[in-house]
């Protein structure tokens, strides 16, 4: 768990971040999101102490991190970036291995974690090992930061605005891919982004950013479901707000137990937004969800999915 206690920090006369608390659960995603220039990096970057507080305090399960030293900090704690920043003549699995090696692994275990995360990254160690960034594209270049930032098993894992430079199929991709190895891995991550949609999809709560302050802090239902007038409201209150409100939630969640089908099939995890499109597609009013086995488990009717992205 990570708790964060009245951090501010000023720059000069700037203060970039006033007086911020909050606190994200083991195995949680938090999002930080906010217009340019509110203090998302900055208030990231005092959690590893890249940049040091000017006030407040730091908790990582209960132990207040000022007493222990930056550099120690940020081994425990993984860091991914937008534009990856991976070393240009290091190969991939040498990248990968640069926590490792920092705190003296054997060679084995060094080794064996860096094919471990290539293939959890979908990378194939026999293919991208040898291999220099520039030889990788995008995609594959920030899969390897992340992988980097994952090396030596930190309890948290900070990533500031990992997907901006990517085209939206990569980015979705990715969204996925990490929220499948955040998964299995349990990790705790906190993200910046300045897209809502991200924030949606993947966290568990999001913090809204303006001018150094959290105006509101909660999950992404409550936040769609019941925006802070001002700066809260107008971001989320565009258009597709019943969109975004349908993302969050899935077949799973609103289903009526039935054991026959009764129109096409969807799994359980289907998204409400993803649901709704496929109906509208196929032209049709029910829909069959079914589980990982292909099993009928239950139906949901475009009437129960229309409520769902209603206005509360
Ligand atoms: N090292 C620094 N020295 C002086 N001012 C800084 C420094 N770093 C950030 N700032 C200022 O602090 C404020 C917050 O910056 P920060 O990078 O945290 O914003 P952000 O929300 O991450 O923005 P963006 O989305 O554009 O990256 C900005 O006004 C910025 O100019």
């Amino acid at each position: 768990m990570i708790e964060v206690k009245h951090l501010s920090k000023h720059f000069g006369t700037q203060l970039a971040v006033k007086d911020l608390s909050f606190r994200v659960d083991n195995g949680q995603i938090c999002a930080l999101i906010g217009t340019s220039g509110c203090g998302k990096s900055t208030t990231l970057r005092m959690l590893n102490r890249l940049i040091e507080p000017s006030a407040g305090e730091i908790f990582i399960q209960g132990k207040n991190v000022t007493a222990i030293p930056a550099e120690q900090l940020r081994r425990r704690i993984g860091y991914a970036i937008q534009g990856v920043g991976l070393f240009p003549h290091q190969t991939i699995a040498r990248n990968i291995a640069t926590v490792p090696r920092l705190l003296g692994w054997t060679r084995a275990d060094t080794d064996a974690r860096v094919n471990e995360l290539l293939s959890l990254f979908r990378l194939d160690p026999a293919t991208f090992a040898g291999k220099y960034p520039h030889q990788l594209s995008g995609g594959e270049q920030q899969r390897v930061g992340v992988a980097r930032a994952l090396a030596a098993r930190p309890e948290l894992l900070l990533m500031d605005e990992p997907f901006g430079a990517l085209d939206p199929l990569t980015r979705t991709h990715l969204q996925d891919e990490l929220l499948r190895i955040q998964k299995l891995l349990g990790i705790t991550i906190i993200m910046v982004t300045h897209d809502l949609e991200e924030a949606i999809k993947m966290a568990d709560i999001i913090a809204v950013m303006d001018k150094g302050e959290i105006l509101q802090i909660d999950s992404p239902q409550a936040l769609l479901r019941y925006p802070r007038p001002g700066f809260v409201q107008n971001l989320v209150g565009g258009q597709d707000r019943s969109l975004h409100l349908l993302a969050t939630q899935t077949l799973a969640d609103i289903m009526t137990p039935v054991t026959r089908p009764s129109g096409p099939a969807m799994a359980t995890s289907t998204s409400l937004r993803d649901a709704m499109a496929g109906l509208i597609w196929q032209g049709t009013e029910r829909l069959t969800v079914v589980d990982e086995n292909g099993l009928v488990v239950g139906e949901v009717t475009l009437e129960n999915l229309l409520k769902q992205g209603a206005r509360p």
